[in-house]
């Protein structure tokens, strides 16, 4: 569409969008799909990498510069035919042939990202530039891994996509928050301007396991703190809200929106919102007993439910923790410590999304519930803690 400048300058008209390269239709890229994954070697990465393989079709390179990622994480691919691995640091430009790019290279955890915020903006920024670039001249298309921080200190709850947020653009958090939404403006630039497939995906706090044990995470926290048999640290208020999706589900959803027609923003999350003080009891009460202690319950003809509705189920927890505890198969002491601790400025107060439209438009949503994906995090835990369980 052409358009001639107020002041009579030179006419301006947008380029075609770039055609595919003509070697898509040969043979060679029919039997493979080649994929980019920055930041695969991190936790959500690598868990996507896993998925990935599994289709024999696909070809994975993974660039990371293992700020906060691990080869560890990857170790199971590293010499397979169909992987490669390359240490890159994604502000600086990068030239391979792929078809997709997943860029998800960021760290994610506000200690890490607050560590070095200037990095952390040009690698929303700079990075993200780099990557629609790579995108553009070999016609990629190109997912982007955003956040629910987008939405900052949220006024409208849950957030459904077309809320613009409430964030602070000169706070500690800023380097992340409005990082990350400069990286979702270049992206619709890109697409206006050039005519680049994309897809935004706004992913809200996703745990499970092989997320680093001491990144300062809450999940990632309680579940040391608990197996560390040290207090759980609940930051004040202790109020504020999250909702937590298991990491299997996070991977589903972004493959889906990758394969997908629609270009985003989505939010991808599960809706099942807690505040930190529930949280914490739940980590209590999901590791003050090994395994089993419904199976025990139900032998004592009591439903769980039951004793939860007269709230007896502590008394039971409790007795069943000392029995388990006399038995020697206790997770951790059943007695651990809730301890309230300062916070930081901007921490959101609440957070839950409104997941309408990646059910509508993606067919997902979460299957793995909190209860369920905290023992499996648990497990992952205790082996690379190497606390053994004690029966
Ligand atoms: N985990 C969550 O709860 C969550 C929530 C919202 C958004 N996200 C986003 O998802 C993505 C992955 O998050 P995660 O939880 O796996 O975090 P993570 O820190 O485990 O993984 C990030 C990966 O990116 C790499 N990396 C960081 N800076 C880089 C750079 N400049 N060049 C190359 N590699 C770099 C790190 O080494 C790491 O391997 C991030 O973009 C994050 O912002 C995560
Ligand atoms: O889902 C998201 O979009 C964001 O979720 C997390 O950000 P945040 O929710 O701040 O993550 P945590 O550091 O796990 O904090 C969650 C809540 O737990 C509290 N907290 C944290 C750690 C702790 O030990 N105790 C504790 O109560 C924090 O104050 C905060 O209210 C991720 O770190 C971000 O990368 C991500 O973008």
């Amino acid at each position: 569409m052409a358009n001639n400048s107020s002041n009579g300058g030179e006419k301006t008209t947008t380029k075609p969008p770039p055609q595919p390269s003509p070697l898509r239709n040969s043979k060679f890229f029919q039997s493979n799909m080649r994929i980019l994954v920055t930041g695969g070697a991190g936790f959500i990465g690598s868990h996507l990498v896993d998925k990935l393989m599994e289709n024999k079709k696909n070809e994975v390179i993974v660039v990371d510069n293992f700020f906060t990622g691990s080869k560890d994480n990857l170790r199971k691919w590293i010499g397979h035919p169909r992987f490669e691995l390359i240490r890159h640091d994604v502000t600086e430009p990068l030239l391979v042939e792929v078809d997709q790019i997943y860029h998800l290279a960021c760290p994610a955890s506000p200690i890490f990202y607050k560590y070095n915020p200037v990095k952390t903006i040009k690698t929303n920024v700079i990075g993200t530039l780099n990557m629609l670039g790579l995108a553009k001249r070999v016609g990629a298309r190109i997912l982007l891994t955003s956040t629910s921080e987008v939405y900052g200190d949220p006024l409208v709850h849950p957030q459904p996509e077309s809320y613009w947020g409430n964030v602070n653009p000169i706070g500690v958090r800023s380097c992340y928050d409005e990082g990350k939404r400069v990286a979702e403006t270049l992206m619709f630039d890109y697409h206006r301007q050039h005519g680049i497939e994309i897809r935004i995906a706004r992913i809200f706090n996703t745990y499970g396991p092989r997320m680093n044990i001491d990144d300062g995470r809450v999940v990632s926290n309680f579940i040391a703190q608990a197996l560390r048999d040290e207090p759980l640290t609940v930051q004040l208020p202790g109020t504020q809200t999250r909702s937590f999706c298991f990491v299997s589900d996070m991977v589903d959803g972004l493959i889906r929106l990758m394969e997908g027609e629609h270009t985003g923003p989505i939010n991808i999350g599960n809706p099942g919102e807690f505040t930190m003080l529930e949280l914490a009891e739940t980590v209590k009460e999901e590791f003050g007993l090994a395994s089993g202690k419904q199976d025990q319950l139900h032998r004592w003809g009591w439903g769980w439910g039951h004793l939860k509705k007269y709230g007896m189920h502590k008394i039971v927890i409790k007795h069943e923790s000392r029995m388990k505890l006399a038995e020697g198969i206790l997770l951790i002491n059943p007695e651990v410590e809730i301890k309230k601790v300062e916070n930081t400025p901007d921490d959101p107060r609440q957070r839950k999304p409104d997941i309408t439209k990646a059910k509508e438009l993606l067919g997902w949503e979460p299957k793995i519930k909190l209860r369920e994906g905290l023992p499996l995090m648990e497990e992952d835990f205790r082996l690379r803690l190497g606390v053994a369980k004690k029966k």
